[in-house]
């Protein structure tokens, strides 16, 4: 594995990322700092996901730096738990929406699932997909709360019936997030659906070496083409600093993001 690959793989990475920040004690200011570590001297992030009361200062922020229509504003719905309430889940998405949010991450309700109930998340991405309209839909399979292949491989069957634009592996806010084996499953799922859905690695992703087995694993399994802010993520809190150094930035550059 050469530098320059490694590199090449750490900026593609950046240019791939939901820079995310979802912690209790996130802040306006954390978040317009966030907005403004979203913007490189090796390119801008695809997106930054932050709690919904935090959208109006990230629109603002990323507005303010020129940065609007570069950069998405994404929000998570249903989250971290992942309930079955279906009503609840419809109300998040719409606020989100008219709070100005672009992308909604929305949990599966993956403890259903695991109780055998399949309706109770195909029913509720589809309400979701409903009330969100054109925004964009990334339903979180929880893949390491479902452990096994077969049940990683319905949630997904079923969050992509139900009309998700992307699926993602985890919240990170579990045991076990991100995995190559769930995301092989999760891009297995979706080459054989036939239909235009993208994919998030998430939680836990934090160095460029391992954003670079994400980024082999779906260019062995769909295609080095297909990956695109269009079709592929990574959810990171920590990556970026990573990124950055491995793309050679100053001290200073790195020291500035606070990653
Ligand atoms: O969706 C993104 C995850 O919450 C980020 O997880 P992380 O803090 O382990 O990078």
């Amino acid at each position: 594995m050469t530098d320059t690959a490694l590199k090449a793989a750490a900026r593609q990475a950046l240019s791939l990322m939901d820079l995310t920040s979802l912690n209790d004690d996130d802040t306006d200011e954390k978040v317009v700092a966030l907005c403004r570590q979203a913007m490189t001297p090796f390119g801008t992030v695809a997106a930054v996901c932050i709690y919904p009361r935090f959208i109006a200062a990230a629109r603002r922020t990323l507005r303010e730096q020129g940065a609007e229509e570069r950069i998405k504003v994404a929000t998570v719905i249903n989250f971290p738990h992942g309930d079955d309430d279906i009503e609840r889940a419809v109300r998040e998405t719409r606020a989100a929406v008219v709070a100005g949010a672009d992308e909604v991450d929305l949990v599966f309700p993956w403890r259903a699932l695991l109780a055998g109930n399949e309706q109770a998340g195909l029913a509720l991405v589809r309400a979701c997909k409903a009330a969100g309209g054109e925004t964009t839909l990334k339903v979180i399979i929880e893949s390491g709360e479902l452990k096994t292949s077969a049940l990683i491989r319905r949630a997904a069957t079923l969050a992509i019936e139900g009309g998700a634009d992307f699926i993602k592996t985890s919240t990170g806010k579990v045991a076990v997030n991100a995995t190559l084996a769930a995301a092989e499953v999760l891009l297995e799922t979706i080459r054989d659906s036939g239909k235009d859905v993208g994919f998030k690695a998430a939680g836990g992703v934090r160095t460029a070496e391992e954003a670079q087995y994400y980024l082999q694993l779906a260019a062995h399994i769909i295609g080095s083409d297909w990956i695109s802010p269009r079709h592929f993520r990574f959810g990171a809190s920590s990556l970026l600093n990573n990124l950055l150094q491995t793309l050679g930035a100053g001290d200073a550059t790195v020291q500035s993001t606070g990653y």
